[in-house]
């Protein structure tokens, strides 16, 4: 069955990126291409099966009520999230109407690039080794939310796996600061956030230790870096009712 797939945001860096992709998949036929002054009316009119929403926080709500109540899976590339609007999506996703495909999915990734799942996972596995850990996300200079939405997520998945581990949260020393030097605290960890032209999307998971430290780094380098993950989504979301956060679900690691 081919599935009719539209994109949301299809004119920015990572959703024109995307409806390259979709029109080129095997299996998918792009039927609308929204930018910000479309009508998400379009969605419906052109018989969407499935939403990519790659957009910016301020939209990403509206967009994903608009697909969750007319029966549109959705694949989330866009950050911004918390527990509430968390929280909110789940509401929406339990009043929808069923698709012939089954209950609606609805797929967030904070990262769809196979290297940035994999750090978020070997940074989990290293959490309870040692006593300290800061995050480092670099990205380019256009980038609307701080800290990133991948890095806010190792954070938190290291945090888990810590305490899990029954691993105290590590002490910070510092009594005389700059506000903001230490970073954001995301469940107690340093998160750091660099902003500079010419970068895409980097990140450093820096363990430390008695005498020893270990860096786990990824780099993305284009947006094609990004496709595998959001084709697989596609494909996959239209099996899996309701939420699923990140992409490792989908995936045979
Ligand atoms: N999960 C992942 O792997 C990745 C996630 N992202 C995330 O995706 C999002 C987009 O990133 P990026 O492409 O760099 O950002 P851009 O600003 O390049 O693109 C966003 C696009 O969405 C458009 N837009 C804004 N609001 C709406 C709306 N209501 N309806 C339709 N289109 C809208 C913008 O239009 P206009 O130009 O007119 O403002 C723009 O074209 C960000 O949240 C980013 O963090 C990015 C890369 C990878
Ligand atoms: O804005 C970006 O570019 C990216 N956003 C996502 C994030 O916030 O983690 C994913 C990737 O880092 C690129």
């Amino acid at each position: 069955m081919t599935l009719r797939v539209a994109v949301i945001g299809a004119t920015g860096r990572i959703g024109s990126e995307a409806v390259k992709a979709v029109r080129a998949a095997e299996g998918m036929e792009l039927v609308a291409a929204l930018g910000r002054d479309s009508e998400l009316g379009e969605l419906t009119e052109a018989g969407a099966q499935v939403a990519v929403e790659l957009t910016h926080p301020d939209s990403v709500m509206r967009n994903l009520e608009f697909c969750t109540a007319n029966g549109i899976h959705s694949v989330v590339g866009t950050t911004g999230w918390n527990p509430e609007r968390l929280e909110l999506l789940q509401g929406w996703l339990k009043a929808a109407p069923s698709t012939p495909t089954g209950p609606v999915g609805c797929l967030i990734a904070p990262n769809f690039s196979i290297g940035a799942v994999l750090t978020m996972q070997f940074a989990q596995q290293a959490a309870k080794y040692f006593e300290s850990v800061e995050v480092v996300e670099l990205h380019h200079d256009r980038k609307a939310d701080a800290p990133s939405g991948t890095a806010t997520r190792t954070a938190q998945l290291i945090a888990a796996a810590r305490d899990a581990a029954g691993r105290p949260r590590q002490q910070d020393p510092t009594t005389h600061e700059l506000p903001g030097a230490r970073g954001a605290d995301v469940d107690g960890v340093p998160v750091h956030a660099v902003r500079l032209r010419g970068l895409l999307a980097h990140q450093e998971v820096l363990f430390g230790d008695t005498g020893e430290t270990l860096t786990i780094r990824h780099d993305s380098l284009h947006h094609s870096c990004f496709m595998p993950g959001i084709l697989l989504g596609v494909r996959k979301v239209v099996q899996t009712p309701g939420l699923t956060f990140g992409l490792e679900h989908f995936l045979d690691l």
